[in-house]
């Protein structure tokens, strides 16, 4: 017998027990897995678990939207009765619906509990382990075909499903409002990412979940230092919308200053969203983007999130500045950072932990990097940074919260016109004199400096929460300079609140928000690491160039860092 559900306009409510089988798998379609291996009742964070119904569904199971990845029609369904829908009254569900266990839900526009039974072939993620995986399930899907259908949807003809497509169309709809359904993806594998397990990971997690939706996938292996520029540089744009990097931050690095040294670069970045799936040993834009580290997390955010556009930070330097200048999505450093790498050798041989950060930081806090800095304050003082941190978030919240339509609010975050050639011109130029509305940083400070930090995205690493403050498109970026004169005492608690982001609000901490800097080093050797990659130690000049890069974010927004609430 079919399992029998309702269509809600939360999700999918499972009324009758029935086993699931393995999605990816598509061998055991026919032949129906007799255990579920991950707790459907996870998938209700408000039900108790039930551990007797592992391998069935527990009744009144609701399937979320935001976890539905495919849905399609086989047929009317055979073994249901249409005239008994009295029992879907009798369904109580439990996510986002008002109405207690037992009662009868108040759909919005529902006239009549009439309803028509569909058999359809559901895919969808449920928790295994500490990951997510696709799973397949045959369900008689009970409609009632007056439910209100979202604005965005309204005008297909499916707000009157009335056959099996139909249905199918419709938990398609609601599943994927808002977002491209289709999307034609280019995975860009680096293969020695991850140390050696990029593949691997991409395989074992990614894949099953892109390859269950209705979205393209095409694959590409880097196959030496620098390739993903090239890919970058080549890619047909009529092909693909979306570049998923499987690998670290070097790789989205690569992908992006590729495809900004294009001749057609406004094309490429009004078309193409460059995305990160989590397969490196740094992923600090999976972190920040898709608030997650794990692979099939991720590869769920990817066919789920807004396209959303953020700045970039734009980086010049004597050496490559005439040719190309480059374009920087997480950060810069210079100074005991950079020395120690925090994003990739650092965390290489050491992790990522507080305790083991702090240690390392301390153990060479004597050392001072001085340089001159002249920067171009968009926000100096830590009590305005806050307030404005606020005020942006407030707006994307009520964006996400109010009844806009999901194009509309689409077109809000990122659209294929958005940018023109202007979108790239630089306003202050390396070789011009530092101008007139510049400041410098105060030379007792910088003569002694221990870090300069300037970054885009909220984490820099697992657990290093370096700037909590940053925002995707707030038109500028944050920086965070120490004093190597500072005592022990003071930076190291510094040092071991990386984590939680709370180091900004010290009085020792200098954190301001910039549209433009200059640093002007004064050592003889050394080096910048410009999103994890080595730069010469030379004059580095940068600016933010609002809004040019189209990613993935979860609602609209960086991962929550709390900033608003800290004191
Ligand atoms: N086939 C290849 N051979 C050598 N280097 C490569 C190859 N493919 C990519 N790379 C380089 O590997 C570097 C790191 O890439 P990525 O960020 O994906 O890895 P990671 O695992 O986070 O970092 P790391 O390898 O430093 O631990 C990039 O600079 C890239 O140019």
């Amino acid at each position: 017998m079919a399992i029998r559900a309702l269509l809600t306009k939360d999700g999918i409510v499972v009324k009758t027990q029935g086993p699931v089988t393995d999605a990816y798998d598509t061998g055991a379609r026919d032949s129906p897995a007799p255990f579920l291996a991950g707790c459907f009742t996870c998938l209700n964070t408000d039900m108790d678990c039930d551990p007797s119904a592992v391998g069935l569904l527990p009744n009144n199971t609701l399937i979320p939207f935001r976890r539905i990845l495919n849905a399609r029609a086989i047929g009317p369904s055979p073994s249901t009765d249409t005239d008994s829908p009295r029992e879907s009254t009798e369904i109580s569900v439990r996510e986002g619906d008002s109405n207690s266990p037992g009662t009868v839900p108040k759909h919005p526009g529902i006239s009549s509990y009439e309803s028509l039974n569909t058999l359809v072939e559901l895919t969808f993620v449920i928790p295994q382990g500490n990951d997510i995986v696709p799973k397949k399930l045959q369900l008689a899907v009970e409609h009632v075909p007056t439910v209100a259908m979202p604005r965005s949807s309204a005008e297909s003809a499916t707000s009157t499903a009335s056959s099996p497509e139909d249905i199918a169309e419709l938990i398609l709809q609601r599943s994927f409002e808002g977002i491209n359904r289709h999307k034609s993806i280019l995975v860009v594998i680096n293969p020695y990412g991850g140390k050696g397990m990029a593949r691997k990971l991409y395989e074992a997690k990614c894949h099953p979940i892109l390859a269950s939706t209705e979205c393209s996938v095409d694959i590409a292996y880097t196959k030496y230092a620098r390739h993903a520029m090239d890919i970058a540089r080549d890619v047909d744009l009529d092909k693909y919308d979306t570049i998923a990097c499987a690998s670290g931050d070097g790789i989205p690095y690569e992908i992006i200053n590729g495809l900004f040294q294009r001749a057609d670069r406004v094309a490429a970045f009004n078309k193409l969203t460059v995305t990160q799936l989590p397969c490196g040993s740094g992923n600090a834009m999976s972190i920040s983007c898709h608030w997650t580290n794990n692979p099939s997390y991720a590869a769920l955010c990817l066919v789920k999130s807004i396209e959303s556009r953020i700045d970039m930070m734009c980086c010049s330097q004597e050496s490559y500045a005439a040719e190309f200048p480059r374009l920087s999505f997480l950060s810069q450093t210079y100074g005991v950072i950079a020395e120690s790498d925090i994003n990739t050798e650092f965390i290489r041989w050491m992790g990522p932990s507080r305790f083991e950060l702090g240690v390392a930081f301390t153990v060479v806090q004597g050392r001072k990097y001085p340089c001159d800095v002249y920067v171009k304050y968009a926000i100096k003082d830590k009590k305005d940074i806050h307030q404005h941190f606020i005020q942006e978030k407030n707006k994307t919240t009520v964006l996400f919260d109010q009844e806009m339509d999901s194009h509309e609010r689409n077109a809000h975050f990122a659209s294929d016109t958005d940018l023109t050639e202007d979108s790239f011109r630089l306003k202050y130029a390396l070789t011009d004199p530092v101008p007139d509305d510049w400041e410098r940083i105060d030379q007792d400070i910088t003569d002694n400096l221990q870090i300069f930090y300037t970054g885009k995205m909220p984490y820099m690493a697992a657990d290093t929460k370096f700037f909590p403050a940053a925002l995707p498109a707030d038109g500028s970026f944050d920086m965070v300079i120490t004093d190597s004169r500072t005592p022990l005492t003071k930076i190291t608690p510094i040092l071991l609140s990386l984590d939680k982001g709370t180091h900004v609000l010290e009085p020792e901490v200098i954190h301001a928000k910039l549209l433009a800097y200059r640093l002007v080093p004064k050592v003889s050797e050394g080096l910048f690491s410009v999103d994890g990659e080595k730069f010469p130690l030379e004059t580095m000049q940068v600016e933010v160039l609002p809004r040019l890069v189209k990613t993935l974010l979860v609602n609209g927004s960086y991962i929550d860092t709390e900033f608003d609430s800290m004191t």
